[in-house]
């Protein structure tokens, strides 16, 4: 079984990784399985750009398959503000209070309540290298005060047009099925196991294929030996069973 380190330092994003990646054949890490590495930086002008920095960051330190994520809160009438810098809206060391402290003052006398989450995604291989990305968005209102006790960030402030109701209301099972990160982590899911199918396909093609090329071979040697052709195809037993080729599940967006 392989291993996959979802590197990030949001215990948030962490807990919503681990119950959406829970049923797949994979040995699920986190950085705190690591010794602690510095934080990489995130000055990147869109999400996916960010995502593939942290990937790659974490992917070469460790020398492990990681999944980086990248998200943040886009509010319509701040003109896609905080976006990118969703963490830092009130600083760089900024806490999810003192980032929604800022939003809802900025926010006081616009009518437009109208905001979206987006996430990016990407995963690294042990060199460093991008081998998947995918992103998700979901869309929503900005509420005039917190709402709930779930989920992490801006949660609170977020009115899903979705789900009819508050993120910070929403269990984990509503949030994931509707939000930007369980959209995008579904998108992945398919990704890889269209991959593994046409993995099977190939490797079972090639199983054919050295099958018939030992057949032309036997054959050739037992003409050579005289043995006669019904009894050669007498022998159906010996074909490898050549199972069709799955179709991927479809995406569940
Ligand atoms: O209410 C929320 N519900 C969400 O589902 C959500 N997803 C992201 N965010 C906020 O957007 C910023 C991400 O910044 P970000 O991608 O740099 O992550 P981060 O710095 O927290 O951790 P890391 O993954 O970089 O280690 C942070 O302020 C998060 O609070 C969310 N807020
Ligand atoms: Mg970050």
């Amino acid at each position: 079984m392989g291993t996959l380190v979802i590197a990030t330092s949001n215990l948030g994003k962490l807990d919503e990784f681990k119950e959406m990646f829970k049923e797949l054949p994979v040995e699920l890490k986190c950085l705190a399985d690591y010794p602690p590495l510095p934080s990489p930086n995130e000055n990147g002008r869109t999400f996916a750009a960010n995502a593939k920095t942290k990937a790659t960051y974490y992917a070469k330190h460790l020398n492990e398959f990681c999944l980086a994520d990248d998200s943040g809160l886009e509010v319509k009438a701040l003109g896609g503000e905080p976006g990118v810098r969703s963490a830092r809206f009130a600083g760089d060391e900024a806490t999810d209070k003192e980032n929604n402290d800022l939003l809802l003052q900025q926010m006081k006398f616009q009518i437009t309540r109208t905001c979206r989450f987006r996430c990016a995604l990407a995963v690294a291989n042990p060199t460093g290298r991008i081998v998947a990305e995918t992103d998700g968005s979901c869309e929503g209102m900005l509420l005039h005060e917190p709402l709930g006790e779930n989920g992490f960030g801006y949660d609170p402030l977020f009115w899903s047009t979705e789900l009819h109701k508050g993120l910070g209301e929403a269990t984990a099972e509503e949030k994931n099925k509707i939000s930007h990160r369980g959209k995008a982590v579904r998108k992945l899911i398919a990704m890889w196991k269209k991959a593994a199918n046409n993995k099977n396909g190939k490797r079972q093609e090639k199983q054919g294929r050295k099958y018939s090329n030992e057949q032309q071979v036997n054959g050739k040697a037992e003409q050579e030996n005289g043995a006669s052709k019904p009894e050669r195809e007498a022998r159906p037993d010996t074909k490898p069973e050549v199972k069709p080729e799955s179709k991927p599940e479809p995406e569940t967006n």
